[in-house]
């Protein structure tokens, strides 16, 4: 017989911990299982809530008995989902069991998108037995290359050492537009204390170099020579140094023509949804990035099905200063969302989406420094028109300021500033701040009492 129960949740990131947590003592009664393939599972720790829409807490993989104590009611399969049957309310696992369900909640997260597939000598970082990988391969590198320009990207060109590590950026700004800010702020550690201002309108789209990457040619060495001889035909023929030729087991070529050889590449692309074993035989909706289209109740289109972390997109009609990015913050508010939204269905009760997707805001650390990004802190989607107020006091702060049509749509703030309780309230409140100029950044005038 077919075991049953009232939910499922699939898979123990952040997101489904955070579901299943949600469920289990919101149901003491009903039977909850969570299913996900290794031992451990994800959950935060040290969890604070810095102000309305801002939190920020740790991250830690534990054995999944920590829940099992905790909740009588949940039982922990440890398995990974083969095929997911949503119209009889079904699913099928790796080991070949078979579970009902009431309602399902998808948490499989996402997986590194690589530039390319299926190379040995290009890595991709996800989890635990990833990173233990390229530790291993790190460890016996001479040089190697990362290919992208994200937060993993900028997390490992400060963390790597023992090696060269090169790094090129497809575009001067991304979503983590804070490295050259940080390392302007390193330099200058020693330099004097006085801030300064600067006030910048941007009328035209920021400068994109385009700089697609492509893999060379791979491993044995007269395999190196023919690539090298084909790129001589597509390149400038300088770029090649005859004295690494062969030398290194693979070459990369980026389309500004360099090429450069080295022991293994990292590809810190960004991710890609992990919907793979639920589409087959089912109709949901996807949205353009492949994550699982949901709803502001978390709903996928399957009936009784949700979703929430990495493997869904948001399908609603975002807020003007929220934007989805698959990180730890996200999956924990929309595995706690879903929760919510499914233990409301069952008592047939109302619920709104939360007050936390009303702003998009992010605390991490770059560099050793105390990174917050609020709103369209990179004017995402603003297009021209917008203005930027910067304050940089040498080796101890820099602040970034978007402002469109006069009120604040978002910041940047690096350092221990102080500011972000304030500039959350500036930007949710939308006030118009035309008549302050540069004094909004005046560091002379105490803008937390000026605003309060
Ligand atoms: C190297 C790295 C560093 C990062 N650093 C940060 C950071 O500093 N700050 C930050 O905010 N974000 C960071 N992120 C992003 C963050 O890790 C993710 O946004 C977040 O973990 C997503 O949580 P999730 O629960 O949706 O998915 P995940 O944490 O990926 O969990 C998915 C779970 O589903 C399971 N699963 C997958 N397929 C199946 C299946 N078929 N059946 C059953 N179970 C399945 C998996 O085993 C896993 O347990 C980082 C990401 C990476 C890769
Ligand atoms: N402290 C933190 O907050 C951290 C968060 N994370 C999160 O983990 C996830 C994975 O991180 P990551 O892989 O860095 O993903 P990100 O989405 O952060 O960044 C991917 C980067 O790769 C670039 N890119 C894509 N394709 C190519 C290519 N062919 N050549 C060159 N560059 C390319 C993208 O550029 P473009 O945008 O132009 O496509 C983008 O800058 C993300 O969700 C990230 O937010 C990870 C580490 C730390």
């Amino acid at each position: 017989m077919t075991e049953s129960y009232k939910f499922v949740v699939v898979g123990g990131g952040i997101a489904g911990v955070t579901c299943v947590e949600q469920l289990a003592s919101q149901f003491p009664s009903a039977h909850i299982a969570l299913i996900t393939p290794g031992p451990h599972i994800k959950t935060v720790t040290n969890y604070k809530q810095v102000s309305r829409t801002m939190e920020e807490f740790g991250v830690e993989e534990r054995p999944f008995t920590v829940l099992e104590e905790k909740y009588s009611n949940l039982k922990f399969l440890q398995s990974a989902v083969k095929t997911l049957h949503a119209k009889s309310h079904c699913l099928e696992t790796t080991d070949g069991k078979v579970y009902g369900y009431e309602m399902l909640c998808i948490c499989s997260g996402a997986r590194p998108k690589l530039f390319i597939d299926d190379n040995p000598y290009v890595l991709g970082i996800r989890d635990t037995d990833s990173a233990q990988e390229f530790q291993k391969r790190l460890s016996k590198a001479k040089r190697i290359v990362v290919v992208g320009n994200g937060g993993i990207a900028l997390e490992l060109v400060h963390e790597v050492g023992g090696c060269e590590v090169i790094w090129r950026q497809k575009k001067p700004t991304n979503l983590f537009p804070v490295r050259g800010l940080v390392t302007q702020l390193k330099n200058q550690r020693e330099a004097h204390l006085t801030p300064s201002l600067q006030r910048e309108t941007i009328d035209k789209p920021p400068l994109q170099q385009s700089m697609v990457v492509l893999l060379a040619q791979t491993g044995m060495k007269e395999l190196i020579y023919k690539a090298l001889n084909r790129l001589r035909d597509t390149t400038n023929s300088s770029d090649l140094n005859p004295e690494t030729v062969g030398s290194w087991p693979v070459y990369i070529k980026l389309s500004n023509g360099k090429i450069y050889g080295c022991d293994f590449i990292v590809s810190a692309t960004g991710v890609e949804p992990n919907t793979e074993p639920f589409l087959h035989g089912n109709n949901f909706a996807l949205a353009s990035d492949c994550g699982l289209q949901v709803n502001d109740q978390m709903r996928t289109s399957e009936p009784d099905v949700y979703a929430a972390g990495d493997v869904c997109t948001a399908g609603w009609k975002h807020s003007p200063q929220w934007q989805q990015m698959r990180l730890w913050t996200q999956a924990r508010q929309m595995g706690w969302h879903a929760g919510r939204c499914m233990a409301a269905h069952v008592l047939s009760e109302p619920i709104e989406l939360d007050f936390c997707f009303e702003l998009f805001s992010h605390i991490t650390k770059f560099f050793s420094y105390k990174v917050v990004l609020l709103g369209k802190y990179n004017a995402q989607g603003l297009g021209p028109n917008h203005e930027l107020v910067v304050r940089c006091t040498k080796g101890r702060e820099y602040i970034k300021v978007v402002l469109s049509g006069g009120r604040m749509v978002g910041a940047v703030l690096i350092g221990d500033t102080d500011l972000e309780e304030t500039f959350e309230n500036l930007i949710l409140n939308q006030m118009d701040l035309t008549s302050y100029g540069e004094d909004l950044l005046n560091p002379d005038i105490d803008i937390e009492d000026y605003f309060d």
